[in-house]
């Protein structure tokens, strides 16, 4: 039989071009690139001689033919170089191979390419003239190969390595999730759900390592590790406890700013959907996760001149971004000098990217997911020790969001009625900050030097946050923009 190598040996490096540049997950749209290297990691499937621990789950929206064949399933990297000369990255693709077409599988069609000369691809009980690559995310039986590796071993270089505590349940089919994200996760039924990191750095990943940590701590605010996926000391993935009762933050958010746009006369804590006791609750969590945090993590401490200087050259790479923060930028500056005198600077690992679209609300309370970071930092960046008001500061830009946000979809073209909503939606952001605010300071209380980086923190973030939406959503870039105007006229 061919070996995972062998498989890809004719590999179309056209075709994962066309795959890449559509993917979601592809971080570099727009830039002229090419797949410049592929490597093969490995196969996911049961050591040799070890029994299946349970058979494949039936897909039953598919032929019977088709439903019993299980596929090859090889991990490759692809490695992009970029036509503008900037640093190539490396995108996981993770494979199901056939060695003839599976209809229900056309929408995660990825290539196909020559079979390896003479040599079975293992598919079929013919040799396979042609390798017929699908993107294994998609496809069940692929899947429930992964979720039987965390049971038995992959029996290449792949390693899958489970946390004790659980026991999952194997037969449970894998559905890939169809939201908006940077991954590509799969739930297993009500059971777990593996996540597979896209772009792939070399090391730890935050996500794997924070969670690690928090569930060995005993945290009530992550969904709990239930392993992960390793090649060389470089994570690949994760699986994590399913949580089934979950909504997220972001859409509980712009439903209770909703309620209150929809009642003229009322204010927010007037009105059904008030959201400020979640924002006391998720104030709550995050104290709690960073308490932890310090205890399982180093800390350290920074000069405070030092980060204010890492803020301004942030702002003035924006500034050639978004030249628009230009005349903002004196107001900002002035921002981050005032917070450079403050001396040292506590700093521990944080979860560096938190917005209401990293928590979710579940029957247990708050859960906060993806420990990434921040997309555009290096890996190095990402697990750096930071400031814990980071995090704060990364809430306190989305309480400005989430109205700004709905106002900005709603098509009302009255200034009356535009400036008033402007107004209710500065007052919705407010009574949430102040609620989240005391929760996570608690008895410790809010001093007028926590005010000042505060403030520091925030405006770094609304400044992040206009480049990410001139890169992502430009449609979006009033959003930051404008927070950027009241944070620096204040
Ligand atoms: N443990 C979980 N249980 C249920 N849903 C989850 C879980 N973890 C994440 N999700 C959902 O999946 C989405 C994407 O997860 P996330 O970790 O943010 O992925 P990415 O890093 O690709 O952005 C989240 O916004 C949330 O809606
Ligand atoms: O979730 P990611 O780690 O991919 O974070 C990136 O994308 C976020 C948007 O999906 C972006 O968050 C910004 O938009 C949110 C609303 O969609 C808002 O709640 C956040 O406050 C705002 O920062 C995030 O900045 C970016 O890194």
């Amino acid at each position: 039989m061919a070996t995972a190598s062998e498989l890809l040996t004719h590999v179309d490096h056209e075709a994962l071009h066309a795959y890449l540049d559509r993917a979601r997950w592809f971080g570099s749209k727009g830039r002229g690139f090419t797949v410049s290297e592929v490597h093969v990691l490995g196969e996911v499937a049961p050591p040799p001689g070890e029994a299946a621990a349970s058979p494949a789950p039936t897909d039953h929206s598919t032929r019977p033919a088709e439903a019993a064949r299980e596929p090859r399933v090889v991990v490759a990297l692809a490695e992009v170089a970029f036509d503008d000369g900037g640093e190539p990255e490396r995108y996981q693709l993770p494979l199901a191979l056939y060695d003839e077409p599976q209809e229900r599988l056309d929408h995660a069609f990825v290539g196909r390419w020559p079979a390896p000369d003479g040599a079975a691809t293992g598919t079929a009980t013919d040799a396979g003239a042609e390798v017929v690559a699908y993107d294994a995310v998609q496809d069940r039986a692929a899947m429930a190969l992964y979720l039987r590796s965390f049971e038995t071993g992959s029996g290449s270089a792949i390693g899958f390595v489970r946390l004790g505590g659980h026991e999952l349940d194997l037969t449970a089919p894998g559905s890939p999730f169809t939201g908006e994200q940077s991954n590509s996760s799969v739930f297993f039924g009500e059971d777990s759900v593996l996540k597979l990191f896209r772009k792939v750095t070399p090391g730890e990943n935050p996500d794997v390592t924070t969670h690690r940590v928090l569930t060995e701590a005993g945290s009530t605010h992550v969904a709990h590790l239930y392993g992960w996926i390793e090649h060389d000391e470089t994570h690949l993935g994760m699986l994590q406890q399913f949580l089934r009762t979950a909504s997220d933050g972001w859409g509980i958010a712009l439903a209770s700013v909703r309620d209150l746009f929809a009642e003229a006369d009322l204010h927010a804590e007037e009105v059904g959907g008030d959201f400020a006791s979640e924002a006391a609750r998720l104030g709550e969590a995050l104290a709690e996760v960073h308490a932890q945090l310090r205890e399982a993590f180093p800390t350290d401490t920074v000069d405070a001149a030092h980060v204010a200087q890492v803020m301004t050259d942030r702002l003035e790479a924006a500034i050639e971004v978004v030249p628009q923060l230009a005349e903002h930028a004196d107001a900002a500056r002035a921002v981050f000098a005032a917070m450079a005198g403050l001396g040292e600077l506590p700093v521990q690992r944080v979860h560096a990217d938190l917005h209401l679209g990293q928590t979710l609300r579940t029957v247990g309370g708050w859960k906060l997911v993806d420990f990434e970071g921040e997309p555009a930092k290096t890996m190095d960046e990402r697990v750096r020790p930071d400031s814990p008001w980071r995090d704060v500061a990364g809430m306190t830009r989305s309480f400005d969001y989430a109205p700004h946000a709905v106002a900005a979809s709603m098509p009302e073209q009255d200034p009356d009625v535009l400036h008033q909503r402007a107004i209710r939606a500065g007052e919705w952001a407010r009574r949430n900050r102040k609620a989240f605010l005391a929760a996570y300071c608690g008895d410790a209380g809010f001093g007028a030097e926590d005010r000042t980086l505060l403030t520091a923190y925030v405006v770094d973030k609304a400044i992040y946050e206009c480049v990410y939406e001139a890169r992502n959503r430009p449609t979006w870039l009033s959003i930051p923009l404008e927070g950027v105007a009241r944070l620096t006229s204040d």
